[in-house]
């Protein structure tokens, strides 16, 4: 059977346009005399990655027109000295939402960290209040990767209703949300929804029975063609890094999708980079104006 022509999920382009859009509402904000909105950052210790994701969501203010506070401990930080910092976010009457970049080092209970966090500052969706809420769909903060895959499938105006939806991952994160998401009632949502994990047997009958498939197990390739149904919607929301002798850094970012076999099968794929974590940045940002709006009232 001949190919299948794909078409790309570009969360790059479409994360663009919604900075753009947030860009104007905060300079009409600030053209009527309002304050900027402000969206607080704690990174702890010095790993890679999370120094990466931080320094993007900074960056990612600053475009916008937020303001943005980075609060930096080292590696070392007792949990007792965590939990001042946060006290202090939640009684800022000038921090709309803050964020504690995840994950911390062994010795924190990050569970605890978590729900100390006020529920109305909580822009990451992670407070156990805000997953409550989202379990019985009414308003809150939703975490920002699952957020943002649901923005990306409503831009590209991929349709939902009826479909079956497969989620590869339980995580707190994004699978389990994003199950909650895609079988919420309306657009994008109401989709049969099954969430498949490592202990799941005969997991590619399953997903080849998925019209829109998100990989969120953190496998790298682990998606293959074998795996997936013609015509289906794929996303990838995997981001490990992986040796690479090729690069100069001697690494790459790597999905959980293996792209080169399974986007041919597909209609829509989004690749890694450029697809989902661009969306999860400036969800952050909508999470942000959000709280911004709901202190402003
Ligand atoms: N407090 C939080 N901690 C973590 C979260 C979170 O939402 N809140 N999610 C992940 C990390 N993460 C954001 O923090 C994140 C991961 C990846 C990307 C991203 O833009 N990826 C790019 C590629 C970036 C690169 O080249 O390295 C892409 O896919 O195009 C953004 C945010 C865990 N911790
Ligand atoms: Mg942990």
């Amino acid at each position: 059977m001949e190919n299948q022509t794909y078409q790309l999920l570009d969360g790059k382009k479409v994360s663009s346009e919604i900075k753009q859009e947030i860009a104007a509402e905060v300079e009409k904000i600030v053209a009527a005399g309002g304050r900027r909105p402000h969206l607080g950052a704690v990174l702890v210790g010095h790993d890679g990655g999370s120094e990466a994701y931080v320094g993007n969501k900074v960056r990612t203010c600053k475009e916008v027109g937020f303001e943005s506070s980075l609060i930096r401990y080292e590696d070392d930080v007792t949990e007792e000295e965590l939990l001042k910092c946060i006290k202090k976010l939640n009684e800022d009457p000038n921090l709309d939402g803050y964020i504690v970049q995840l994950p911390l080092p062994k010795h924190i209970n990050e569970q605890k960290i978590i729900e100390s966090v006020d529920p109305s500052k909580d822009v990451d969706g992670f407070n156990p209040i805000n997953v409550g809420r989202l379990s019985i769909g009414l308003e809150g903060y939703v975490s920002a990767t699952p957020k943002g895959i649901v923005e990306l499938l409503k831009r590209c105006k991929i349709p939902t209703r009826g479909k079956h939806c497969v989620i590869l991952g339980r995580s707190n994160i994004v699978g389990k949300p994003m199950s909650m998401l895609m079988m919420e009632k309306g657009e994008p949502g109401d989709c049969t929804v099954t969430v498949c994990h490592s202990k799941t047997q005969n997991i590619e009958e399953i997903t080849k029975t998925a019209d829109i498939l998100i990989a969120a197990m953190g496998r790298p390739e682990s998606v293959k063609a074998n795996m997936v149904k013609r015509g289906a919607v794929v996303v990838d929301v995997g981001t490990t890094m992986v040796p690479d002798a090729t690069k100069k850094s001697g690494r790459r970012l790597c999905g959980d999708v293996k792209f080169d076999e399974v986007a041919p099968l597909c209609s829509y794929i989004s690749p890694v980079p450029g697809g989902v974590g661009p969306m999860t940045i400036v969800s952050l940002m909508i999470n942000t104006l959000d709280a911004y709006k709901r202190r402003m009232k």
